[in-house]
């Protein structure tokens, strides 16, 4: 899906106030909590697979900048030229927010940043939760961020807690949605902490997270969850999130707006 110039992660990730690309990734596995994150990466091309080996190769969870693209030389993994990333698209919305922002001087700031973008209101961010046969669970998030961020901005989606988290305790969890919020919120971990400490099911604990924690604050967005017995949620505060499942029969099932 990073290939994809059609998700903001990757190539077609959103751009950056000056005009660049800053991709931030993170993956957790539940067996045995380890993790590894990148943060503000221009030039790897596929930023999960910089955070993969940031849990397997290195002693860190969390890497960023020039340090994290330097590791990832070390490791073989492909850079790519800056402009690799670029799409005409995410270009124009990057335009289309700063003209809004002349106009509309006195709005919020961060009000601007999100929903002047149209593509903006259903993220993009990709995001990947699963179960193996062993009872093993890992979730995976990568992203662009959030259009015109600057000041190296990171959003929750290379957080271990607030945009991804694995238990094989509990359960997989990645987010999606205005990042500010889900760090907030401790979104992905708040979710696990639900089913371990409350006894919630799965679909109790990310309604209870997504429609009320997250929503009382002001938060947008949503996550796709797997618990340790394979029910799959996905809820979402948006008017849709795009998602797909997979059962271990490779029954594929794949939904945009709210489900049935
Ligand atoms: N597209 C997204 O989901 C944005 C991401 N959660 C962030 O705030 O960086």
């Amino acid at each position: 899906m990073e290939d994809s110039y059609l998700f903001n992660a990757g190539k077609g990730a959103v751009f950056t106030h000056d005009g660049k690309n800053e991709l931030d990734a993170s993956i957790m596995y539940g067996k045995d909590l380890n993790a590894g994150a990148i943060a503000g990466v221009r030039d790897v091309k596929n930023p999960i697979s910089l955070a993969r080996k940031v849990m397997q190769v290195s002693k860190h969870v969390m890497l960023s900048g020039e340090g994290a693209s330097d590791f990832a030389k070390s490791q073989g993994l492909e850079i790519v030229t800056p402009s690799y990333f670029y799409t005409d698209r995410r270009f124009k919305a990057l335009q289309h927010i700063k003209n809004e922002e002349k106009i509309s001087l006195d709005q919020d700031e961060k009000t601007t940043m999100l929903y002047s973008d149209p593509d903006n209101k259903k993220f993009g961010t990709v995001g990947c939760v699963a179960l193996d046969k062993d009872g093993n669970i890992t979730a995976g998030t990568s992203t662009g961020g959030m259009t015109n961020k600057r000041w190296g901005r990171i959003g929750d989606s290379p957080i271990i807690g607030s945009g991804t988290y694995a238990n094989n305790k509990t359960c997989g969890v990645s987010c999606t949605g205005w990042g500010e919020y889900f760090i907030r919120a401790q979104v992905a971990y708040d979710i696990s902490a639900m089913i371990n400490y409350k006894g919630f099911s799965l679909g109790e604990a990310t309604k209870e997270v997504i429609h009320k924690k997250l929503t009382k604050l002001g938060g947008k967005g949503g996550v796709i969850a797997i618990d340790k017995y394979g029910n799959m949620q996905a809820m979402f505060n948006t008017v849709g999130m795009y998602r797909a499942t997979m059962d271990d029969q490779g029954n594929l099932e794949i939904e945009i707006y709210k489900g049935h």
